[in-house]
């Protein structure tokens, strides 16, 4: 297999520029939070000979990958199998941050994970599969509301409570165990009126991956204690591609550098939260030509921020 052509790094030339002013000294620490198939973490050990990398994923084939093709690098390289909520433990004293979020190429490729609507497919769908429940196990067991709720939430899906109704009324007769029988019952229950931008499962998919990943719950979680654990002058990067995740950092970020928090934050930040400056301004797209050669970059949404001394602090943007 060659991961080289699986999977293309995202916005890998922004994360090089933005990451490596923080990377200049010897021994300096890049933790890789979403590692995947170690395409960032390759390019910035081999560009940056200096540096150490702890490389985080919850998908124990990512980092075996990871882990091979990372090898020749020995001692430089450290890889943890973890949620990244738990980065504060890991991340101490780092000098970069990296967050590549979302699925890899390599999990929509492996059809039997479920995580692929195109694909039939057991509905597993979780990233880490030696904990959790899978999608399979919420829709047999959550109630009408709760699935219209994480499809309004998570899928900001228009059809959420006709799709629960739906689920629910095919549950009865059996259960709903593969992605084929739920794209099935999704179709069947969208009206030929509806005009729907791209596939009618695509939102409900998305949804039910968020849900069984707990992905914006650890996400809320893991951008303060990030923040917190890097160095002064240290940087983080996070590149999102749904509204909510690129909501969440933006708001993570704006807070950080006011002077003082806006209420109503769907993430905490810490008594005593370091300050940051932003240094990107709103969210940077990929370019016309990265989009083109690599769909996984059209939605992508990069943002950037430095830690800096508390009267430092810019306004937020
Ligand atoms: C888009 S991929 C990263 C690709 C990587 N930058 C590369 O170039 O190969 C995202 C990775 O983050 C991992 N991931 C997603 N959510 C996670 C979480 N909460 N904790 C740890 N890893 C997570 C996924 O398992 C996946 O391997």
């Amino acid at each position: 297999m060659d991961i080289r052509r699986i999977h293309t790094p995202v916005m890998l030339e922004r994360c090089v520029e933005l990451l490596a002013p923080a990377l200049q000294h010897d021994g300096a620490i890049l933790v890789d939070a979403t590692l995947g198939m170690g395409g960032h973490s390759e390019a910035f050990l081999e560009r940056l000979p200096h540096i150490r990398l702890i490389g985080l994923d919850r998908d124990t084939d990512a980092l075996r990958i990871a882990g091979e093709r990372l090898a020749r690098f020995g001692d430089r390289v450290t890889l943890v199998h973890t949620v990244y909520d738990a980065i504060g433990t890991h991340a101490e004293g780092a000098s970069g941050i990296l967050f590549d979020l979302g699925v890899s190429s390599l999990q929509l490729d492996e059809a039997e994970r479920g995580f692929a609507y195109a694909k039939d497919a057991p509905l597993d769908m979780r990233m880490d599969q030696s904990s959790g429940i899978t999608a399979a196990e919420v829709l047999a067991t959550y109630s009408e509301g709760q699935l219209r709720r994480i499809f309004e939430r998570y899928g900001e899906e228009k059809l959420a409570g006709r799709y629960a109704r739906a689920i629910i009324a095919a549950r009865q007769s059996a259960p709903l165990e593969r992605s084929g029988r739920l794209v099935e019952v999704l179709q069947e229950a969208t009206p030929a009126a509806v005009a729907r931008a791209g596939h009618p499962a695509k939102r409900v998919f998305q949804a039910l991956r968020i849900e069984v990943n707990r992905e914006l719950n650890v996400l809320a979680d893991a951008i303060p204690a990030a923040m917190d654990a890097l160095v002064l002058g240290g940087r983080i990067v996070v590149m999102s591609y749904q509204s909510l995740e690129d909501r969440l950092v933006k708001q993570a970020f704006s807070a950080a550098s006011a002077s003082t928090a806006p209420a109503g934050l769907p993430v905490e930040l810490p008594e005593h939260a370091p300050r940051f400056k932003t240094l990107t301004k709103g969210a940077e797209l990929a370019d016309e030509e990265e989009r083109a050669a690599n769909p996984r970059a059209i939605p992508v949404r990069l943002r950037a921020a430095e830690r800096v001394r508390d009267d430092q602090r810019s306004a937020a943007r």
